[in-house]
């Protein structure tokens, strides 16, 4: 990390309250439609990005971070209106870019500008590397081919690459180089705000390095704000001032970079954080693990998005479950509500124990425990009458009716998590997220935030 660089996320943190933010995105919703059959009738809507809101202010480096599927490249893409959000208002220096007209419109393409994650895909490999350095300059009408190579020479040391290099193709270029090319491409219109989907993640890990000490230079020197898209945390929290954590469409967390790594006021920031890979030997106990993908953005899940894979989601109110077990309970109903409890495979595993002689031959009581087994439920739950309520959905589960099992655990073990969506709210950290156990009444005394140095 440079000391410029440094600096700025002094400056950054210092005075970001008062500070008037150069893009400020506000309930940007981005959707599309779920098609069928020949006729493409529509038959659902993705919620690709959901109502999100955040500033990136003058000079910062904003992170946006989540996994794959969480709808970071589409909340990129709306922002910029490269395609028009479904709903939402973004703001460029105080003006709302929908309302642009053609020349606002072509201005703000100079003003900000975007790099994508693979840079080979990215260049013609029939233009010179200078000449596709040099194109957002003709395209915004400069027409002198003198002044463009002059300038295209001036800003190609600028990004570590010789001026030399302006005439090489391409293919002549490592991945790291060609990326240089396509910040100086970006930079060449003299923007004041990046947007950079995914800069590193095509690249060799010490190249990444070099590509992230590049940034945070050129940051500093052309005075750049950064919107920084990626799912590793190791590069948000090597350059980025804030971060914003996005989880199927939302924002779920979002404060300054240290605070959230020392401090991840959301469980699904605690996983992301926890998962950062550390030579300290006792990390490994206290790795949150995620079980399963981000779900489907066309059906996402009711309540919190989170919940079906929340190690701490919030157990029903008049049971008292140990919050593993809780997991595991969920997880079961999580699969029963999909209709994903695979009862086949489960005889197969009987058999294949030799428990049984054959799959007709398995017990309901064999399959119940191969269920608990599968769903790592212990045999006898901790709270007596919620063992009752998982006995019968087991019974129903097992007898065929899932649905009846489903109306069963629904009925018993509704909770919170899975009932409302949680609104961002303010922490003790100083930062807001968006999760049940920051309401006050439902806050968790034992649920133990790790934080990691
Ligand atoms: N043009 C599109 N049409 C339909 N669905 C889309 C479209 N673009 C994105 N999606 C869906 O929106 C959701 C979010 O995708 P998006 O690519 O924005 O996520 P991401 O966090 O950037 O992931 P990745 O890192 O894999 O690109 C996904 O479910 C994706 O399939």
């Amino acid at each position: 990390m440079t000391d410029h660089s440094e600096d700025s996320k002094m400056k950054s943190k210092a005075s970001r309250s008062d500070e008037k933010a150069l893009l400020s995105v506000r309930g940007l919703k981005q959707q599309y439609p779920v098609t069928e059959g020949p006729l493409r009738r529509e038959v659902g809507t993705i919620h690709a990005v959901d109502g999100i809101n955040f500033d990136v202010y003058r000079g910062e480096t904003l992170g946006l971070i989540g996994e794959s599927g969480s709808g970071k490249s589409t909340a990129a893409t709306a922002l910029l209106h490269l395609e028009d959000p479904t709903a939402g208002t973004v703001r460029f220096d105080g003006d709302e870019i929908g309302e642009y007209d053609r020349t606002e419109r072509k201005a703000f393409r100079r003003r900000a500008q975007m790099v994508f994650q693979d840079p080979t895909t990215s260049f013609d490999p029939r233009m010179t590397v200078g000449e596709s350095v040099a194109e957002p300059l003709s395209i915004h009408g400069m027409t002198d081919a003198d002044r463009r190579r002059a300038i295209t020479e001036d800003i190609l040391p600028r990004v570590g690459l010789s001026a030399e290099q302006a005439d090489r193709y391409p293919h002549e270029l490592s991945g790291g180089q060609k990326q240089r090319a396509a910040l100086a491409r970006a930079l060449i219109l003299n923007p004041d705000l990046l947007v950079l989907d995914e800069p590193v993640s095509a690249l060799d890990v010490s190249v990444q390095a070099e590509i992230l000490t590049l940034l945070s230079d050129l940051q500093a020197e052309f005075d750049l704000s950064l919107l920084l898209i990626t799912h590793d945390m190791g590069v948000v929290r090597e350059v980025a001032d804030r971060v914003a954590v996005m989880y199927l469409g939302e924002i779920v967390e979002c404060g300054p970079t240290e605070d959230l790594f020392r401090n991840p006021q959301h469980p699904y920031t605690q996983a992301l954080v926890s998962a950062i890979p550390t030579p300290d030997p006792d990390a490994k106990k206290r790795r949150v693990t995620l079980r399963g993908d981000v779900p489907d953005a066309a059906s996402p899940p009711s309540g919190c998005r989170f919940h079906p894979r929340c190690p701490a989601v919030i157990p029903p109110e008049n049971y008292d479950f140990e919050q593993d077990e809780w997991r595991s309970v969920m997880d079961l109903w999580v699969a029963v509500s999909d209709d994903d409890v695979d009862l086949d495979s489960l005889r197969t595993l009987v058999v294949a124990r030799e428990e049984a002689e054959t799959a007709d031959a398995v017990s309901a009581a064999q399959l119940q425990s191969a269920i608990r087994e599968e769903y790592a439920i212990p045999e006898g739950l901790s709270d007596e009458d919620a063992e009752t309520v998982l006995s019968s959905a087991l019974s129903d589960i097992v007898s065929g009716d899932v649905s009846e099992a489903d109306e069963r655990l629904q009925s018993e073990f509704s909770t919170i998590c899975e009932r409302e969506n949680p609104q961002e709210q303010s922490t003790d950290a100083g930062h807001p997220a968006a999760c049940h156990l920051h309401d006050s009444e439902e806050a968790d005394e034992e649920w133990n935030w790790v934080s990691v140095d």
